[in-house]
Parts: C-alpha cells; structure tokens; sequence
C-alpha cells in the first residue's frame, strides 16, 4: 500500500528540546507562557501553587468573584484547600462538585453546569475555576465559554494529562453519542496553575494515560524528547525532577504549536497524532472507563498511526516498534485487542472516523509520520486503505 494523502503540514524540522539537561529542581517554580497577544497568559509549574491559588487569581481578576467547578474525588482531595486560598484572598465564590469520570463531560452536566455559574450570578467579567483533570476543564471551560458569551476562566489541572495538554490552548467541549468533542468552544484560560504535587495521589493507571500524551510531543516534532522519555521514563513516574522537566517540556511545546495556530487551521492538528483512532476507539466503547480512558486510546491511536504509516510506506517498522515498546514500558495499551470486553467493530469505528473535526469535504485526515518527531497532516486519506489496515488490527 502506498500513500496516496496529501502533506499540507510537512513535519518541521525537529526542533531541539530546550533545557532538558539543566540542574531543575522540584521546587523550582517555572513559567510558561502562552503568547496570544492581548490572550496571553501564563502556565505555572511548581509544587504548592493550589495554596496560592487566591492570590494569583486575584492578581489577574482583581474584585471578580468565582465559581469554581470539580469532580467527586478532587473535591474529597483538594476542594477545601482550594477555599482556603480563595477566602484568605478575598474571594467569593461558590462550588460545584460533580461525578468524576469522561461521561460527565455531557449536555446534562453541562446544563448543570451552566445552571450553577447563572445562580451564582457570575459577570463577564468574574471567573469559572476548573479544579481537575481534563473532563472537568473541558466541560467548565465551555460552560465559561457559553455564559453571558464569555465569562473568564481559570485553569487548575490535578492529571498529568490535564497539566500537559488539556488545560493549555482553549479547546473546550462535551462529548456527544455520535463522537468525541463534538459540540465545543474556544476559550481561553486566564491563567494556568499546574501544581505537580497534586500528581502524587493520581492512580498509577491514570498517570500513564497522561504520559502518553507526553510521549506525544516527543513523536510530533521533539526526537530528543522522546529519547529523554526513554531514559528517564522511570524517573519520571516515580516523581522528582525528571518529571517537573518533562512537564514543563510538554507545556512549552504545546504553547507554541497553539500561539502558532491558535484555532487548528493547519499545524495545530499535529497535537491530534493518535487521536482520529483513539477517538473512534473511545466512542466505540461509549466512553466507559473501566474499558479505556482517553490517554489510552491515544496511545493505542499512536501506535496505530505509526503502523499505518510503516503500512503506507511512509515510516519505518523500527521506528514503529520503538514507539510500541515504549508505550509498553509505560503500562499503556498499544492494540485494539489490548482493551477489555467485546470485539469492536470496525464499521463502527469507520463511522466514528468519518465524523472526525478534520474531514473535510468528506475526506479523512490523519496525522501520519515519517518517523520518530516527523509527523504530519495527512490529507485526504483512502478510506479502503484505513478499512484494510483495520482488518488486519482487529482481532479475528
Ligand atoms: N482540551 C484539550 O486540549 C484536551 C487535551 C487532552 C485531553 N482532553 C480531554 O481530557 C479528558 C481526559 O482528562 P483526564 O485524563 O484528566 O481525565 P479525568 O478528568 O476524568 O481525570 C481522571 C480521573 O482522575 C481523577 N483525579 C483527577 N485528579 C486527581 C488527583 N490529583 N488525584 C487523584 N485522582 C484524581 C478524576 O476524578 C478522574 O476519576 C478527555 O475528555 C479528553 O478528551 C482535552
Ligand atoms: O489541543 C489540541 O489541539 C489537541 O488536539 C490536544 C488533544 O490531546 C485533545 O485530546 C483534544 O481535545 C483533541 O481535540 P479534538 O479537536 O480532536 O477534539
Ligand atoms: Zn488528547
């Protein structure tokens, strides 16, 4: 099979990865900022920052008031600390805690959500906190996105994924029975407070699903990264410095991609690397996470990338394996058959293919790769070729 997908986004030349080898400390705070002209804002990384929480927001907020919105088991952890910092601030602000788990990113959650911030009778101009990991980002972010047009809205990620990817570049959005993020907003964050501490009560099931939207920077367009993550992914589990820089790597990557293109006009679909598969799988199993959480269809979604690739004749088998074993290392999925529970089918996941955000005029996309850090925007991609590659993953 040879690609006949057209390469609108050539993988850029990969970049070197800035500081990895610096002397970090855990208790060094660092600063990312995300430069969107009068929508910039900063991303800080540190460990303590939920118990500075109220300063920093009233620094960029002064007099607004707050309503912040968590999940069961973040507020059993860290919503009191959370008001704590709020009130010594000077803060009003009123909390909704809903069900933890991808199915509450839906309309209901969102009409309850929305419902919350109009009786707490937010301004424009006062703020929605989002306290969690990325399903309740999403789902706040958008409800601030909806409300009076446009309320502000403060990010704080307790997941791995949500500190490295979900919290950053404004995608906001709810999941539908016909697909992933199909019904969303963009919508900005003000601020960005990733406290690393708050990983350490994450299960270890959890962390790795975040890792593997790290490792998706490395395979993007960063190959020294990825070889950091090789050597140190050990290190990087089990707490310290190696992951305060992974994470810090991981933001300033994804703060470029989206100050580049803010809205997904051409690069910024590169972050999309494993996700038209992933997001298929996700839909298929009806977003039930005791089958697979959405860091695990992605990196099942990059490995099958870099198969179809090797498949179309665009990368190597070896570098194909290399990403599987390390995604393998990691304690990830990299099969269909690795998920739990009934066979997928495959016209199923052809339709949820079909529905993706980058088809256009009805022609599939795909982030495909020449090789480790050399992804690219794959235009108009064969549908029988995805079809016959998907026989040969499904188990029999
Ligand atoms: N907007 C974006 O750019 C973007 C990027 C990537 C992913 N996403 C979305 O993010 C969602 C996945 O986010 P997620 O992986 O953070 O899942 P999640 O929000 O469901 O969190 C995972 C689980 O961890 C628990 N949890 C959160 N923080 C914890 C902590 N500190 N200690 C213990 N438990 C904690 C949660 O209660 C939940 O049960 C998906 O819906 C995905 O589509 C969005
Ligand atoms: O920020 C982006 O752009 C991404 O694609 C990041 C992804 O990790 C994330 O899962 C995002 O929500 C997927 O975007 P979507 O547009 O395919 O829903
Ligand atoms: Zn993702």
């Amino acid at each position: 099979m040879k690609s006949q997908a057209k390469a609108d986004t050539p993988g850029s030349a990969p970049r070197p990865t800035p500081a990895l080898h610096a002397a970090a400390r855990v208790d060094k705070e660092r600063r990312v900022e995300v430069c969107l002209g009068a929508r910039s804002y900063d991303i800080l990384i540190g460990e303590g920052l939920l118990d500075r929480a109220g300063e920093e927001f009233a620094a960029r907020l002064a007099g607004a008031r707050a309503v912040v919105v968590t999940d069961e088991t973040v507020a059993s952890l860290y919503l009191t600390r959370l008001e704590i910092a709020l009130t010594s601030a000077g803060v009003e602000f009123s909390a909704l805690t809903l069900p933890a788990g991808e199915t509450t990113k839906s309309f209901a959650h969102l009409e309850q959500t929305v419902d919350a911030i109009l009786a707490a009778r937010l301004e424009r101009g006062d703020g929605v906190i989002a306290l969690g990991g990325g399903v309740i980002g999403d789902l706040a972010g958008f409800a601030s996105a909806i409300v009076k047009r446009g309320t502000r809205f403060v990010q704080i990620p307790t997941t791995l994924l949500a500190q490295v990817d979900s919290s950053v570049g404004g995608k906001t959005g709810i999941n539908t029975a016909r697909g992933k993020n199909l019904v969303g907003a963009f919508h900005q964050p003000v601020l960005v407070l990733a406290d690393i501490a708050l990983l350490d009560t994450l299960s270890p099931r959890e962390f790795a699903a975040g890792y593997a939207e790290v490792v998706k920077y490395g395979l993007i367009d960063r190959p020294d990264f990825f070889e950091f993550l090789e050597k140190h992914r050990g290190a990087i589990f089990s707490g310290g410095q190696e992951r305060a820089e992974a994470i810090a790597t991981a933001c300033e990557a994804k703060a470029a991609v989206v100050a580049a293109d803010e809205r997904e006009h051409g690069s910024r679909a590169l972050l999309n690397l494993g996700h038209t598969f992933g997001h298929a799988l996700e839909r298929a199993v009806s977003y039930d996470p005791a089958r697979l959480v959405h860091g695990e269809g992605v990196a099942i979604g990059m490995a099958l990338a870099h198969r179809f690739s090797v498949k179309l004749g665009l990368c190597s088998g070896q570098d194909a394996g290399r990403v599987a074993a390390h995604l393998k290392t990691a304690g990830l999925p990299t099969k269909i058959s690795d998920i739990p529970g009934p066979t997928l089918e495959r016209d199923a996941l052809i339709e949820a293919i079909a529905q993706d955000k980058k088809v256009s005029r009805g022609r599939l996309t795909f982030i495909l790769t020449r090789g480790i850090g050399e992804a690219f925007v794959a235009r108009d991609v064969d549908r029988a070729d995805v079809e016959h590659f998907l026989d040969e993953e499904l188990p029999q």
